[in-house]
């Protein structure tokens, strides 16, 4: 069996990746404890001088080998599909925020640390965006999206012709408007892309962010090679319920629940997972039904692909 490798994960133990040093390599520590040998730092939408400290804080570990590389979640988001990010802090996409990550990698040691950024195609400026991703080699993910089924395919074919090869889904169903069958959406792009092999979708199966029929219908629709499990794990992973925090934002976690606590423009949305991928794994075939072959395909070989294209 191959390795577990998790593309999308915010950290474990108390400790959100990018916050201080330390912190992040015992959130990682924990995860590959677990059973997960690769794993993704995700950073959720913040203001661009946090973000550049965040990755000089994470490029290290990267350039050590502790960490599979750095995944920027936002800020080039949807306001209207936002979920856990800060509705303050997102954008447009800026295309000096991502010069300036790319030099901070760079100076670190780590040059191609950064793997992957989550964006709305709907967002002034997409197309742009994806250039200057491609041409530094780090993969655009649709997600947190609120446009048209027609807007996300002709920007999941943009990605594939720019990149050369097929762009993630960012948490396939969580962050979109979900499927109507008079209004596909995101969902009915993604999985037709995913169905011809155009894409990859990423799927939260903590028992929690998709109904486990949900998860084995993707499964079956698309095949595992077109799936990456992920765990989109945060502080509260490996500890019990209390207060914690995504970001800027207070989160309270309630029997293994995370969702954000300001009861306002949060909406109580939920945020983020308290399970590692290994544990995501045994739900995807215990409950969901998934036969552990495919479950491991897609939290092993098809998310190392992303990785090692
Ligand atoms: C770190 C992060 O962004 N995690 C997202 C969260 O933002 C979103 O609220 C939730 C449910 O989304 P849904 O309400 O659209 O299903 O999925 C994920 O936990």
């Amino acid at each position: 069996m191959s390795a577990l490798v998790d593309l999308h994960c915010h950290g474990a133990l108390g400790h959100e990746f990018g916050h201080e040093s330390g912190g992040s390599a015992a959130a990682v520590a924990h995860h590959r404890a677990a059973g997960v040998g690769s794993v993704v730092a995700s950073l959720v939408s913040a203001r661009p001088d946090t973000l550049v400290g965040q990755v000089a804080t994470l490029a290290p570990l990267v350039a050590r080998g502790e960490l599979a590389g750095i995944h920027l979640e936002g800020p080039f988001l949807s306001e209207e599909r936002r979920g856990a990010h800060d509705p303050s802090v997102l954008t447009d996409p800026d295309l000096a925020l991502v010069e300036s990550l790319v030099s901070t990698c760079a100076e670190a040691g780590a040059p191609n640390a950064l793997v992957q950024w989550t964006f709305a195609p709907e967002r002034a400026g997409s197309g742009d965006l994806v250039a200057a991703l491609a041409r530094h080699g780090i993969l655009p993910a649709v997600g947190h999206t609120d446009a048209s089924a027609a807007v996300v395919a002709a920007s999941l074919v943009a990605i594939a012709d720019a990149c050369g090869r097929p762009p993630l889904v960012t948490h396939l169903f969580n962050g979109m408007p979900p499927f109507h069958h008079r209004s596909g959406g995101p969902v009915a792009a993604a999985l037709a892309a995913a169905a011809r092999g155009d894409c990859v979708v990423e799927l939260i199966a903590d028992g929690v962010h998709v109904a486990a029929e949900v998860v084995r219908m993707v499964f079956e629709t698309v095949g595992p090679e077109h799936v990456a499990l992920v765990s989109d794990a945060m502080a509260a992973t490996g500890l019990g319920d209390g207060a914690y925090e995504i970001g800027t934002l207070e989160v309270e976690v309630s029997g293994g629940v995370a969702r954000l606590a300001d009861g306002g423009s949060g909406r109580g949305s939920i945020a983020g997972s308290t399970s590692t991928l290994a544990q995501c794994v045994r739900w995807a075939v215990e409950v969901a039904g998934v036969p552990e072959a495919d479950a491991l395909t897609a939290a092993s070989t098809t998310p190392a692909g992303i990785l090692r294209p």
